[in-house]
């Protein structure tokens, strides 16, 4: 069985939620979870910023729910361990905001 995650305390979300809103993510609505969605050039652009965040997500055991189509990446990072927001949706979150840019 999965063990507890720690959700994020309410001082962690008022430090941290308005980083990400900088970085252009946003919180979804009815859900405790992040969004943002990435434009790429074309899809080999897209694909490999996708698989960094793939090796890294399984080095992380933690995975990003995801839509592709073409050069669109849309990303949802929640932690289904703590049905929401956790330290672990901050990390991934920034590896994947410097994978978009490599
Ligand atoms: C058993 C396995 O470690 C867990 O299910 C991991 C896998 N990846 C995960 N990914 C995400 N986003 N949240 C989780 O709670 C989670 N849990």
């Amino acid at each position: 069985m999965a063990s507890k995650v720690q959700g994020l305390s309410e001082e962690e979300r008022d430090h941290l939620l308005p980083l990400l809103r900088n970085a252009q993510w946003v919180e979804v609505v009815g859900r405790d979870a992040i969004y943002k969605e990435f434009i790429f050039k074309d899809f080999n652009q897209a694909f490999g910023f996708m698989s960094r965040v793939a090796l890294q997500a399984e080095k992380m055991d933690h995975h990003p729910e995801w839509f592709n189509v073409y050069n669109k990446v849309q990303i949802t990072l929640s932690t289904h361990d703590c049905g929401g927001l956790s330290q672990r949706d901050i990390t991934l979150a920034t590896f994947v905001d410097q994978a978009s840019v490599l």
